[in-house]
């Protein structure tokens, strides 16, 4: 743990070790933001960083095979790494349901949250926690989440998770499954990827995780971080926001963000490092950050998207067939993951951790 003053460490404490998260702590009425949770000037997300011009595309899949549609997808992936898609096939009433889900279990009171905090949950395969690698954090990021994680096998331990949104995480899973399927199979298309069997296109997306991101009301957004600028570590990651607002891109200049404006009913999807890597840089896994709002609970529901934890990846053969030189070595997911939660969010570090 890093040293901090006796203050930091009573938040400290209060938040992390007793498992109450940044919500318990907004929730006994602060009315300012304590230092722990104070960024440093230059790593506030400053107003005349925000680009004007820019946007991340929408895109309406309502078919498809279109292609127009799979030729938007692919330069989407490898210009922005970000786009959001409309008429996807998922319910609204199921995306307004989970959103509803994450509300609820987070307005639970501290101790029914408590049962489900990393180390006390009922099962391995849910847990509550807080900010991101908080031991090697000096600010934390003002943000809890309850990720579920939800492999077949996981599944069975349905029964004990938070039956407050259970039900709502497996039906939008359910629903999102074959966005997901889609999604990667026009992508590996548009690497010229042939004859890939099932089993290997199943293993880059074979261990969805989803999220519930709770970035409780804060007395000064600006001060802090929801989420510091980071890319995910996932194949693709498809995320639902909330009316809100408050995530942003990494604009292709690498100076300017651009806000990613909330839609109804649109899926926001973005590329992970294991796209990038499989891909040797034609898809970009772009960084992005969330901030908190000043007068309400933000909630977002990202499914992480990845191979299972033992399985290597490195760039496709089929991609480096003309003679292209690999960027990357073969790494093991397992490897990639631990260094990824072994640090602070630190925009596109980690995938230095596989490059040559
Ligand atoms: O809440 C958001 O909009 C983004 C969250 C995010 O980037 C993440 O959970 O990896
Ligand atoms: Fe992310």
């Amino acid at each position: 743990m890093l040293p901090r003053d006796p203050n930091s460490e009573k938040i400290i404490d209060f938040v992390v070790n007793k498992g109450n998260g940044i919500k318990g702590l907004v929730d006994t009425g602060i009315e300012t933001v304590p230092e722990l949770y104070t960024l440093p000037p230059e790593e506030r997300l400053e107003a005349n960083t925000i680009s004007t011009h820019h946007s991340i595309p929408v895109i309406d899949v309502s078919n498809w095979d279109d292609p127009k549609v799979t030729e938007s997808i692919c330069e989407a992936a490898g210009k922005w790494g970000f786009f959001q898609i409309i008429n996807h096939g998922v319910p609204l009433e199921v995306l307004e349901s989970v959103k509803e889900g994450a509300h609820r279990f987070f307005g639970l009171p501290n101790e029914e949250r408590n049962k489900y905090w990393v180390g006390n949950s009922p099962s391995g395969t849910v847990a509550l926690k807080t900010s991101f690698a908080p031991e090697a954090e000096s600010v934390l990021e003002w943000k809890d989440y309850l990720s579920f994680r939800c492999s077949p096998e996981d599944l069975e331990s349905f029964p004990l998770w938070p039956p407050v949104c259970r039900n709502e995480v497996v039906k939008y899973l359910e629903s999102a499954k074959p966005v997901i399927r889609k999604l990667l199979e026009i992508l590996l298309k548009g690497l010229k990827v042939k004859e890939m069997d099932e089993a290997r296109k199943h293993s880059l997306i074979a261990t969805p995780t989803i999220n519930f991101n709770c970035y409780p009301r804060c007395p000064n957004p600006d001060l802090t971080a929801g989420v510091r600028p980071h890319s995910d570590v996932s194949t693709i990651t498809i995320l639902l926001q909330d009316d809100n607002g408050g995530l942003y891109v990494r604009a292709t200049d690498g100076n300017s963000w651009i806000h990613v404006q909330p839609v109804n009913g649109a899926l926001v999807i973005n590329m992970g490092d294991v796209l990038q890597i499989v891909s040797n840089d034609r898809y970009k896994s772009v960084e992005h950050r969330a901030v908190a709002n000043g007068s309400k609970d933000r909630v977002s529901v990202p499914i992480f998207v990845t191979p299972r934890m033992d399985a290597v990846f490195g760039p496709l053969p089929e991609v480096l067939e003309n003679g292209e030189q690999p960027l990357y070595k073969e790494v093991v997911f397992s490897d990639y993951f631990k260094y990824f939660f072994s640090k602070k969010h630190d925009g596109k570090q980690t995938l230095d951790f596989a490059r040559i």
